[in-house]
């Protein structure tokens, strides 16, 4: 049988150490990773730290970014992934909301509704995220959040409180880590 080859959408976050270099090499791994194809990333913002009692200004900034891909792996193949490379880039899994080396979480796979004990796609509060959504439309102007409308829009109503990173070096470093528009997941929206 072939396997289906579903866009997604990953988001990246990182608030100690070398953040940016921490993203761009968790990137680089992922989209060497065997069933993920076409990955391009958005450049890095730096955001305002969410914490559990509300945004904190005070707080190690995150640096921030998204990217699209096309994976033939199953959601739950794809987070088991996912968190490998989290762990190699030094997380801990400890406190909600939390300062962390790395988080990625997927954001969409392809139209698809996931809930159960260990994922929830679309994520449910990307929505609500300018470190997000800001990222996202960078990579895609055009872009739409499945179950919520344009980017621009979400983006135009909740503020965008981001900022460019000043030094981002490594945005082309991986091979297939490259810059550009996303393919496909509008089609779901
Ligand atoms: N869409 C998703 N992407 C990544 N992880 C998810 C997703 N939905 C559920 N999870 C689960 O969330 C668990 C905890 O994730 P984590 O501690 O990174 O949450 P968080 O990143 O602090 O919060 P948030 O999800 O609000 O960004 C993971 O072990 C994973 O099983
Ligand atoms: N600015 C910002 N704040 C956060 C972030 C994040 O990626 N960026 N991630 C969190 C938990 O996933 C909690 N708070």
């Amino acid at each position: 049988m072939i396997a289906q080859v579903v866009p997604v959408l990953f988001a990246f976050g990182a608030n100690l150490g070398d953040r940016g270099e921490t993203i761009r090499s968790a990137q680089r791994a992922l989209a060497a990773t065997p069933g993920i194809e076409r990955f391009e990333a958005s450049a890095l913002r730096e955001t305002i730290a969410l914490t559990a009692s509300g945004p904190d200004p005070d707080a190690p900034r995150y640096v921030n970014g998204v990217a699209t891909a096309r994976t033939t792996l199953d959601p739950h193949a794809l987070l088991d992934a996912m968190q490998a490379i989290e762990t190699t880039h030094g997380r801990v899994r400890d406190i909600r909301w939390g300062d962390r080396t790395l988080d990625i979480d997927l954001v969409l796979f392809g139209g698809r509704v996931i809930s159960d004990d260990r994922l929830q796609v679309p994520h449910p509060r990307a929505h609500e995220r300018d470190f997000v959504l800001a990222p996202w439309l960078d990579l895609d102007p055009d872009a739409v959040l499945m179950g919520h409308g344009r980017v621009a829009d979400l983006l135009a109503r909740i503020g965008d409180t981001t900022v460019p990173l000043s030094h981002d070096d490594h945005a082309n470093a991986g091979s297939k880590v490259v810059p550009g528009r996303s393919g496909g997941l509008d089609a779901q929206g």
